[in-house]
């Protein structure tokens, strides 16, 4: 697939290997969560192509991080979520991470006494049977070799990860998604409490990382957003408000709304958690 067609939002639906279709891609129909009666997802379609670096924003509350959870098994949902054709609602986590779809957590959740080379032989492992994973691997796995320099932590390998700074360890988190052999990556909020340099170096990464497979950003930070999106999906309340290009969702009167409160005539609501402009 060339750049052009990786960066088309696609919002019709996909036939299972249908002429032109990439053969790693994520198709979300009618999501739908509910908690105790309250509806935090309803009925969210998202196609999602093999290239794409797909922004998901919205104001706090909107539903992203369900979204998330939906799709990778850690909450039940109705619909439709299939990767390449393979129906993932109803399985467990780990068959999903297995079909590979991972995702990382707001707090990153790497293990912190073991150092970054045996995190990432961890998570290689995450399919072996537990007496293999005792035994101290001969060597470094190709595999690990090219995660490590993909997230630019090659001269790190023997440091605990505990004492990684706080963006090498989201890359750390990258880079065992990466060896689990992920191919679509759902990522919440990767550059919170970043310095500048490494909103930029995560971006950069994830660029390198989306070329060939489907990753998928919650993000409230708009900046980093317009940076680096090659596609946009707006959530409120539950729903899909917009999509398109940066330009398009940005130019989008339902999103400024949304962001701005701004209806014709009436007054900007006070300043709310999370409600950041879109400009
Ligand atoms: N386990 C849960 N039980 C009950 N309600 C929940 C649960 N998880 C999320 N919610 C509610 O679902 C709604 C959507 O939450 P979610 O965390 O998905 O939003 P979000 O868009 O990711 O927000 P934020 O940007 O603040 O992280 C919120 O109203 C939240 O309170």
């Amino acid at each position: 697939m060339d750049g052009a067609s990786a960066r088309t939002v696609t919002t019709g639906r996909a036939r299972d290997g249908g002429p032109g279709m990439s053969a790693e891609y994520l198709e979300v129909q009618g999501l739908t969560v509910t908690f105790d009666g309250f509806t935090a997802v309803a009925g969210v379609d998202l196609t999602l192509v093999q290239g794409d670096l797909r922004f998901l924003i919205g104001p706090n509350g909107a539903g992203k991080t369900t979204v998330i959870d939906a799709i990778t098994g850690l909450v039940p949902a109705t619909g439709l979520v299939a990767k390449s054709g393979v129906r993932l609602l109803g399985r467990k986590p780990h068959q999903i991470a297995r079909l590979g779809v991972g995702r990382t957590f707001q707090t990153a959740s790497v293990f912190e006494q073991l150092s970054v080379l045996q995190n990432l032989d961890v998570a290689a492992g995450a399919g072996r049977p537990a007496l293999s994973l005792l035994r101290r691997r001969r060597g470094v796995l190709p595999v690990i070799e090219e995660a490590l320099d993909t997230i630019g932590l090659a001269a790190h390998l023997e440091r605990p990860a505990g004492t990684l700074s706080h963006g090498q360890k989201q890359w750390l988190e990258i880079g065992m998604l990466l060896v689990q052999n992920c191919d679509v990556l759902l990522l919440d909020e990767p550059v919170a409490g970043m310095s500048h340099d490494e909103r930029e170096r995560t971006g950069e990464l994830l660029r390198a990382v989306g070329a060939r497979r489907t990753v998928v950003v919650v993000e409230h930070d708009m900046d980093f957003m317009r940076r680096f999106a090659t596609s946009v999906t707006v959530l409120a309340q539950g729903r899909v408000l917009s999509e398109g290009t940066v330009a398009q969702v940005q130019a989008d009167p339902a999103v400024q709304e949304v962001y701005l409160g701004t209806t014709a005539g009436a007054a900007r609501p006070p300043a709310q958690r999370g409600t950041r402009e879109v400009r």
